[in-house]
């Protein structure tokens, strides 16, 4: 079933801009330009593109925060703008720059009010904010308003506010950005706990590729307001031809061999290294017996290179 689904959708926003000393023209940009969108329930996508993309007018569009230029769209079967209201019981929302929570209250006290805004039986919100409580270790800081929380505790703190009341859909608009290692880590353990549920769809941006790595499995790629790659991370490396690698380090100096499927980009005395361009890792390493291996790694392709290929216009290859 489509949970979110967009035909056409177009946001363009008049700016000014300087044109020689003084004078001042405006202008229409298309922040989002033609975007289609079909995500099913329980999918969890990212959705990801340079600064000033049009991620967040997407996500803005799809909230009924901000209203199409041109284009339809339909989340949980509702029509964001018009039914607002209706949608907002649907729909979770995190916009990692801003707040819903109560800034001079403390944590426990925004739940509660939350709980009174949305009607939330008291035994749901309960048996919610456990899971919360323990998944994202709230306990500490339950008591504390808001205003003094860290970046990394108020983010633990707004995705308990977006799931008191149950959403089918979550939307998060740079969840991690700020956090160090170990609230990144509790937020996307978190997140692929929810995700494994399957009952709730999730869209995220980021611009840490680690988010998408851990919790997505199709990436939306937008670039200049279109989108520009829809599918696996598999296949934008595919896409980009980009291999895994074999680092072939030696005792003492060696010939290497050549390798039906793997070709060689670097020799050096004691060291060279394969792409694995047909051969699996297995079947190079059974021509490599007998060579004086000392160690031998292999090289995961590397998500930030394909992706800033995509974003800096990097032709495609013809490699499968
Ligand atoms: N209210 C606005 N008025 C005018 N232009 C806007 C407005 N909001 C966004 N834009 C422009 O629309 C384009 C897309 O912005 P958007 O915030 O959607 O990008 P983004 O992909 O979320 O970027 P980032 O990764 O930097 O957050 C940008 O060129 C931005 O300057």
């Amino acid at each position: 079933m489509t949970v979110i689904s967009a035909r056409g959708l177009r946001k363009e926003f008049t700016v000014r801009v300087k044109v020689g000393r003084l004078r001042r023209d405006r202008r229409t940009v298309a922040a989002v330009d033609g975007v289609d969108l079909a995500i099913e329930r329980g999918e969890m996508v990212g959705y990801i593109g340079p600064n000033g993309a049009g991620k967040s007018t997407t996500l803005k569009m799809l909230t009924g925060v901000l209203t199409p230029t041109a284009g339809d769209i339909s989340v949980c079967g509702l029509s964001p703008v018009r039914q607002r209201t209706r949608l907002a019981r649907r729909i979770g929302v995190v916009f990692g720059q801003r707040s819903q929570l109560w800034w001079d209250l403390p944590l426990r006290e925004s739940f509660e009010l939350l709980r009174h805004i949305y009607r939330v039986p008291p035994a749901e919100h309960a048996a919610r904010l456990l899971r919360c409580r323990a998944l994202l270790d709230l306990d500490e800081f339950l008591d504390t308003p808001v205003r003094q929380l860290s970046l990394g505790q108020r983010m633990r703190g707004e995705l308990t506010a977006a799931l008191l009341h149950g959403p089918e859909v979550l939307f998060l608009d740079e969840p991690t950005i700020g956090l160090d290692v170990v609230s990144k880590q509790a937020v996307r353990g978190f997140l692929a706990e929810l995700g494994a549920t399957g009952d709730v769809t999730l869209m995220l941006t980021t611009h840490d590729l680690a988010d998408i790595e851990k919790l997505c499995r199709r990436l939306l790629v937008i670039d200049h307001g279109r989108v520009v790659h829809d599918g696996t991370i598999e296949a934008l490396h595919a896409r980009y031809g980009s291999r895994r690698r074999v680092v072939v380090e030696l005792e003492s100096p060696a010939a290497p061999p050549e390798v039906i499927g793997a070709t060689l980009v670097t020799v050096t005395p004691l060291r060279f290294e394969y792409d694995l361009t047909g051969a699996t890792a297995g079947e190079l390493l059974v021509r490599l017996a007998g060579l004086p291996i000392r160690d031998v790694s292999i090289v995961e392709p590397d998500i930030e290179d394909v992706v800033a290929r995509l974003y800096t216009g990097v032709p495609v290859t013809d490699a499968p």
